[in-house]
């Protein structure tokens, strides 16, 4: 009982900086409040005082009450929708989904599983501490939204380009056999991408945070998206160190409480969210949590990897009006092609583009952006 109230405190995050709260606790409400304190002191210890606050006024009594209500992380998440569960965190070995026996739901979750295995080898080399210093050290974050904004305006408000810069995927193996990220970036931002996206996972899409680093320290002037299945703060604080000025948040996997305190973590860093979502449920809840400046809608399901661009319009059909009131950036992501898929998301009213697969087969992935768009980008 008590280590999956711990876990279901973990939900926050709170996992990746728990380890000083290790003393025994017996009471539920005590449970909830050593998370309380734990977090705050690891924050404190992260940025200052001016976290701190923010931290404890994020924590409202509804979300006190949803941890001290005993449920696991795994159900937490089944609540709010989500069918990805998480396997075993290694500091809460009753929690998640069993060691061995489990077989993943979909590719998503074996991708979110090995993440956590990922994610914790990483972190035992190089502990938060550690990492956060490297970040403070890194070349100052750039504005990614803000240049979304300002290249939809130097084109006549033709969606801004976000292009990725990605070898592989699950779904269509290997995308290209010569692939060299720091001048694929190059011929990206030479013909007129606003934004990059960088491929940072290894086992599924053969990506690196060296491809990240090497691209932010070639001297490109684009803002980078670190693209990979974010599921603890460590690796925000990672992915600044290694020079990324933007994040993805994938609300298939992540819990409310994990999205509002990450989406704090970028802020502190001087880093903006790409909060990802797929269906209306999603899209409902990333809604509700104040803060986010940036939605992906992405057209490919992570659970069958079917893609359909309509997703982007039925979506925007029924909550496009809060979304303009809140003024959110939308940005509508995989599976577009030709100059008609994007005029088609265009109609339907998002800003920016997120594309990979059809830039990267072609030759030179940055000439294949006029063919993409039905003319040429300006910066
Ligand atoms: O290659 P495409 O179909 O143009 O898609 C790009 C991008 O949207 C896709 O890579 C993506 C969207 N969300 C993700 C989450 C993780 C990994 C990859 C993705």
């Amino acid at each position: 009982m008590e280590t999956s109230l711990l876990a279901a405190a973990s939900v926050a995050a709170i996992a990746s900086v728990a380890a000083p709260c290790s003393r025994p606790v017996s009471l539920r409400s005590d449970v909830a409040r050593a998370a309380v304190r734990c977090r705050s002191a690891a924050t404190k210890n992260v940025q200052g005082s001016v976290l701190l606050t923010l931290d404890d006024e994020l924590l409202s009594s509804a979300e006190v009450i949803q941890w001290e209500s005993g449920k696991s992380i795994n159900a937490i998440a089944a609540a709010q929708g989500i069918r990805i569960r998480r396997r075993c965190r290694p500091r809460y070995p009753s929690e998640g989904v069993g060691a061995d026996r489990a077989v993943p739901g979909s590719i998503l979750e074996q991708i979110v599983w090995d993440k956590e295995v990922e994610v914790s080898q990483r972190k035992a080399k190089a502990p938060l501490r550690k990492v956060e210093d490297s970040a403070a050290r890194a070349p100052p974050p750039r504005d990614f939204a803000a240049a979304l904004h300002a290249a939809s305006q130097h084109n006549d408000g033709l969606p801004a380009l976000i292009a990725e810069v990605k070898k592989a995927s699950p779904t269509r193996g290997l995308l290209r056999e010569e692939f060299n990220p720091v001048e694929i970036a190059h011929t990206y931002e030479k013909n007129g991408a606003a934004c990059l996206s960088i491929l940072t996972d290894e086992k599924h899409f053969l990506g690196s945070f060296e491809n990240l680093e090497t691209v932010r320290n070639s001297g490109v002037n684009c803002p980078l998206l670190c693209k990979d299945f974010i599921i603890d703060i460590w690796q925000i604080y990672y992915a600044r160190s290694k020079g990324a000025d933007a994040v993805l948040l994938i609300a298939a996997v992540l819990p409310d409480l994990d999205i509002k305190y990450m989406l704090r973590v970028c802020r502190s860093l001087g880093m903006t969210a790409l909060v990802e979502v797929h269906d209306l449920r999603e899209l409902d809840r990333v809604l509700k949590i104040d803060g986010v400046q940036l939605i992906g809608i992405n057209n490919r399901s992570l659970g069958t990897f079917e893609v359909d661009t309509a997703n982007t319009n039925m979506l925007l059909e029924k909550r496009g009006d809060i979304i303009r009131k809140k003024k959110i950036t939308v940005v509508s992501e995989s599976g577009l092609f030709t100059p008609d898929d994007v005029a088609y998301v265009q109609n339907a009213g998002v800003s920016a583009v997120l594309v990979g697969e059809s830039l990267l087969t072609q030759e030179d992935p940055g000439q294949a952006i006029a063919g993409l768009f039905g003319k040429e980008l300006l910066h």
